[in-house]
């Protein structure tokens, strides 16, 4: 219930639109009844030879009826039609706009497909709302009181039968069909969406399930969702024809109630024989705004399941927060305090769970440049994920410019930092739109000089169409090389304050990351910058370098001092020479 109220919320801006809607599909199938209803009539009267002059008026309104009926089920379709592209394109916005503070701190327990699902297929799903549930309801509703107030015209009785007839229909059959299929809308809904997180996850790995020879196991896996699915939409499709035979049924025997009821009445001169069809058409015709009711119950049952899932996930609380009064974010540095400066910071990514940063203490001032060395799975990533506030610390501060970082906008936050990372994503795009991410508004100068100084210009003076050539997907037609140096021009083309390198080369080979590395050397020039790297390559080029282990600083120092002490800076150096000479 609560689901339905705050779907039918997302429809209170249209209700001047949808009033209009549902006014004019109730004229819609009002004059489908009184077309038929009113054509039985004059073919009737006809039979009796009146004067031509007695048969005009009706003549008349069945020509309207006609095209009154054609006229407003055309305008009813693009009314509602409207309607619901409309809260398509306002639930999408509302949706992702939600879904944005979430990331990627919440959405981690997701699968991507699963999200996907949820931000399309559910969001459509949601379409069938207002078209297939709100809207036969209240035209039914109209339909019905008309189709008594016909009827009851003649006789009271006739009215009482053919509402009876009409509720069982309108009412009783769709409970029934409701109670059948229920559960089914949810179980679709939910087994939809695990076949499309499971087909998802089978193109992105499909190269990795060939290679270990697990495409047929994923295959059957993929065979039994599909099953599944199947067996729902035939259960669904069953109760579907079961409704419309009931339908059709009730539909006749009505017909013929009518007929046994009017009859006799004909007989003792209380209804004219001539209006015998005219009956007995409007309680065929009624029945056609009930044909849709029962399929609304199906359709509901899939958009309250749809609108759950969407919600589940909007109404997740961010774990990073926006204060309600942020300061602002100075443009630079106001005296020689640090830019970044981590104190006794302390981190765990789940509340209650091990630390993976355990008292970090360190500061990066203007111009500085620091390097973060230590093993795998030492913390290093944690800090930069700190820094632009995908999380917040759980103890100790994390200033910014002096000031604690979660006091600022979170986007002013991130703004001060170009993060650069060893799997940049790169979108199926151009080169220069995958460059222009950074700043959209960047002069094309400024595009150019990127470009030059990330060492891309050789690269892009060969690709058929230069900066505007498509890259394919995850940039497939360039080198890992060529990509990282792509991802260095959006960075240095975003030109904030702090440059944060997270392993920029560990997916290159020797020769491409020591080309790479002078480019950044030259880059680094005058930049604040933390770069973190568990390869130690020109490490006396920085100014301070911290030696992290087990989410602690274990050493720190300049390269020269930490070669020379006993410790792990000087045994991942001796590993790594060991393993050059192996090589
Ligand atoms: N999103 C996450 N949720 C839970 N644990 C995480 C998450 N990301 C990283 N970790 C854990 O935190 C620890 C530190 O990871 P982190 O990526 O910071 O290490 P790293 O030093 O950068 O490693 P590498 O050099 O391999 O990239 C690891 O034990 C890792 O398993």
């Amino acid at each position: 219930m609560k689901t339905f109220l705050r779907l039918l919320s997302y429809l209170l801006p249209f209700s001047g639109l949808i009033v209009v809607a549902i006014f004019l599909g109730s004229v819609m199938i009002a004059s489908n009844v009184l077309l038929l209803a009113l054509a039985a009539y004059v073919i009737s009267a006809a039979a009796l030879q009146p004067l031509l002059l007695t048969l005009t008026l009706p003549i008349y309104m069945v020509r309207f009826m006609g095209v009154s009926r054609a006229v407003s089920r055309y305008a009813e379709r693009l009314v509602s039609h409207d309607i619901t592209f409309r809260l398509l394109a306002q639930l999408r916005t509302k949706v992702y706009a939600r879904l944005e503070p979430l990331v990627p701190a919440n959405l981690l327990g997701y699968r991507s497909g699963d999200i996907l699902t949820r931000l399309v297929a559910d969001v459509d799903e949601l379409q069938n709302f207002y078209l297939r549930s709100v809207s036969p309801f209240v035209v039914a509703i109209v339909l019905g009181g008309l189709t008594y107030a016909l009827f009851a015209l003649f006789s009271p009785l006739l009215g009482w039968i053919a509402l009876s007839f009409y509720l069982v229909a309108g009412v009783g059959i769709p409970l029934l069909t409701g109670l059948l299929s229920r559960g089914l809308g949810r179980r679709q809904i939910s087994v939809r969406a695990d076949l499309n997180a499971l087909v998802v996850d089978s193109i992105q790995g499909i190269q990795d399930l060939l290679a270990f020879g697990g495409a047929s196991a994923q295959l059957g896996k993929l065979t039994g969702l599909d099953q599944q699915l199947s067996q729902v939409q035939k259960r669904m499709a069953n109760i579907t024809g079961l409704q419309q035979a009931l339908n059709v049924l009730l539909m006749n025997l009505g017909l013929w109630t009518i007929l046994l009821v009017a009859i006799p009445l004909i007989g003792a001169q209380s209804i004219s024989g001539v209006y015998l069809a005219f009956l007995a058409l409007v309680i065929l015709a009624s029945f056609e705004a009930l044909q849709p009711i029962a399929q609304a119950f199906q359709t509901l049952g899939h958009s309250l399941a749809a609108g759950e899932r969407i919600f589940a996930l909007t109404d997740e609380a961010p774990l990073v927060l926006e204060r309600a009064d942020p300061l602002v974010l100075p443009g630079k540095l106001a005296s020689e305090g640090p830019l970044l400066e981590f104190e006794q910071v302390h981190f765990a990514y789940e509340a209650g769970g091990s630390e993976v940063l355990k008292g970090i203490s360190f500061a990066v001032h203007g111009g500085q440049r620091i390097a973060i060395v230590g093993p795998s799975g030492s913390g290093k990533s944690t800090l930069v994920n700190l820094a632009v506030r995908f999380w917040d610390v759980s103890w100790g501060t994390l200033r910014l410019y002096g000031e604690d970082i979660r006091n600022y906008p979170l986007q002013e936050a991130r703004a001060a930092s170009s993060v650069m990372s060893q799997d940049t994503y790169i979108f199926n795009n151009t080169v220069c739109n995958n460059i222009l991410l950074a700043r959209p508004d960047a002069s094309e100068q400024e595009l150019e000089q990127a470009v030059i100084q990330a060492g891309l210009a050789a690269v892009v003076s060969q690709l058929p169409e230069g900066l505007d050539t498509w890259i394919g997907e995850q940039g497939l037609r360039l080198s890992g090389g060529e990509r990282q140096r792509l991802a260095l021009a959006r960075a240095l083309l975003k030109d904030a304050p702090l440059l944060l390198l997270d392993e920029p080369t560990a997916n290159l080979d020797p020769l491409t990351e020591r080309a790479f590395l002078d480019t950044l050397d030259e880059l680094m020039h005058g930049r604040t910058a933390i770069m973190i790297t568990h390869r130690l390559v020109a490490m006396e080029h920085f100014d301070e370098i911290l030696v992290v282990e087990q989410g602690e600083i274990r050493q720190r120092g300049v390269h020269t001092q930490l070669a020379r002490e006993d410790g792990l800076y000087r045994r991942m150096l001796e590993q790594q020479n060991d393993l050059l000479l192996l090589v």
